[in-house]
């Protein structure tokens, strides 16, 4: 899959799958096209070679509520609230988004998974940015996707918040078979829960495989570290749930 922005091109010939209840890491320099990948998958942005597909279907031309109806969902990397409802209110506003409505049990259990622990009379503005994180996330698992696509999660967290974000994205995977395509800059975070990862750098695929061995990959820490990759990378693999490939066939 290739995009270009403005008349640059931003991403080239980029390939990548995850399954169900398995989290892939995704992760490079900044600049090297992460969040575009993901706008590009989330169906915000079309790409101009390639293709997208979700549980074996292909939508590539699907929009972004399509492909949500679909199973996926997507977090930013700012946690934006609708500052001027309360916690109930959102969710009561998320639940009558798509037909047909979500009950509050759906809400109630949502919460649960994401572990938010907070008054639901609370402005939804007056949460600190890891309530705001686990209400947006609540938000999303309560229609139960098949994949989630999160951009840096772990960004203004604490030690101890990432310990818990890590059990929470955990057990969506383990015990409700969610692909989660993660990207994160933590690396010893991606090396603990991640099943694979893939390098972007410059919009390109330079290394994939087990965390463990492409973190120690010299190509890779020369790109993520120095900002001089000297490696590129072609291929796909993989029973895929959500994937993106190079061409259209
Ligand atoms: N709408 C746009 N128009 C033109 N160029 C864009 C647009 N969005 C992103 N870019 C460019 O695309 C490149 C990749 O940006 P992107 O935000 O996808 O990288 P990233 O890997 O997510 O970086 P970071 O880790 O800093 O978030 C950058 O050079 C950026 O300036």
């Amino acid at each position: 899959m290739s995009l270009s922005l403005g008349g640059r091109s931003i991403l080239q010939d980029v390939s990548l799958a995850v399954g169900q209840g398995e989290i892939l890491g995704l992760v490079g320099p900044n600049g090297a096209g992460k969040t575009s990948l993901f706008e590009v998958l989330s169906g915000r942005y079309a790409a101009q070679a390639g293709r997208v597909s979700l549980a074996g279907r292909d939508v590539t031309s699907a929009s972004f509520p399509e492909r949500a109806r679909l199973g996926m969902a997507r977090t930013f990397q700012s946690p934006v609230v609708p500052a001027a409802l309360t916690v109930g209110e959102t969710f009561r506003a998320t639940r009558k988004a798509y037909r047909p409505y979500l009950s509050a049990h759906d809400a109630e259990w949502a919460a649960r998974l994401a572990h938010l622990d907070v008054d639901w009379e609370r402005p939804a503005g007056t949460l600190d940015t890891f309530d705001r994180r686990k209400l947006l996330l609540a938000c999303l698992i309560m229609r139960r996707p098949s994949v989630l696509l999160m951009d840096e999660p772990a960004s203004g967290l604490i030690n101890t918040e990432i310990d818990e974000l890590d059990m929470i994205i955990r057990r969506l995977v383990d015990e409700y078979e969610i692909g989660v395509i993660l990207i994160e800059h933590r690396l010893e975070l991606l090396s603990a829960i991640a099943d694979r990862v893939v390098v972007l750098d410059l919009g390109e695929v330079i290394a994939r495989g087990a965390p463990e061995e492409v973190f120690r990959d010299p190509r890779v820490h020369a790109a993520y570290f120095e900002g001089a990759p000297d490696a590129r990378e072609p291929h796909a693999r993989e029973t895929a749930w959500l994937s993106c490939s190079r061409s259209a066939g």
